[in-house]
């Protein structure tokens, strides 16, 4: 993480003003995704396994972390959620919302564990062949941070093919319009949770979002989610 450079925070801010969303490459090392992916089969490190099939939520597998989780991950956790912070609450005021999300990271902790709250949220995902993701929204509970990101841990051009991330962005009286990504190996995507607030003739308004992944036509694709409220269950 120390080599994400100061201008880089400035264009991921601007880029999830004017788009809903951001990237930001080489977050994570190669070393660092081996070894994640590698850490895939460490049982203790997890506290909930999900075959998606099961709840036909796709089809894939992935693993909640626990508390304390790795170290990695609550790096990235806690340096990039005050980056995020301001957008949030720009667009919390843009919408309206009265409600403003606290600048540190353990201050939105607290109010997680108000409402019932406290299962780690971060977590690893594996698709092989035909693995897929539906549109969704990770929402946990009553309190939720509207931002969210996805770490790619291995590489369409040499790991897997397929399996584009896809992000559906609907707005009041219009069909969803898909955004379809494709980033390379230790990138680190950026993206509404929820909504986002899209400027209009009469000022903002609100626009739904879901996100999910496409088919992996051939190989095995890692990601890591990284969530910033906690869940009830
Ligand atoms: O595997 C992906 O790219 C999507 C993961 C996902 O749904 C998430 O991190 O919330
Ligand atoms: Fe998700």
């Amino acid at each position: 993480m120390e080599y994400i450079k100061k201008n880089d925070w400035d264009e991921l801010q601007n880029s999830l003003s004017q788009k809903g969303y951001a990237l930001m490459e080489n977050v994570l090392t190669p070393n660092a995704c081996e070894t994640l992916i590698k850490d895939f089969g460490v049982d203790q490190l997890y506290r909930k396994t999900v075959e998606m099939e099961r709840y036909r939520f796709g089809l894939g597998t992935y693993r909640y972390y626990t508390y304390p989780l790795p170290d990695v991950i609550a790096a990235i956790r806690e340096q990039v959620y005050p980056r995020l912070v301001p957008i949030a609450n720009q667009w919390m005021q843009q919408l309206k919302m009265g409600v403003s999300y606290p600048e540190q990271l353990i201050k939105l902790k607290q109010l997680c564990e108000e409402k019932g709250q406290n299962l780690a949220t971060p977590l690893i995902l594996n698709y092989g062949k035909g693995g897929h993701n539906t549109l969704h929204q990770d929402l946990y509970g009553e309190v939720y941070f509207p931002m969210q990101a996805v770490l790619f841990l291995n590489d369409h051009s040499k790991d897997y093919q397929g399996g584009e991330f896809v992000l559906t962005q609907q707005v009041p009286r219009a069909q969803s319009k898909p955004i379809v990504l494709q980033p390379k190996q230790g990138s680190m995507l950026v993206f509404p949770t929820n909504y986002r607030p899209i400027l209009g003739k009469k000022g903002h308004y609100r626009a739904t979002m879901r996100h999910g992944v496409s088919e992996v036509h051939s190989g095995e694709r890692f990601t890591l989610g990284i969530i910033f409220h906690d869940a009830a269950q």
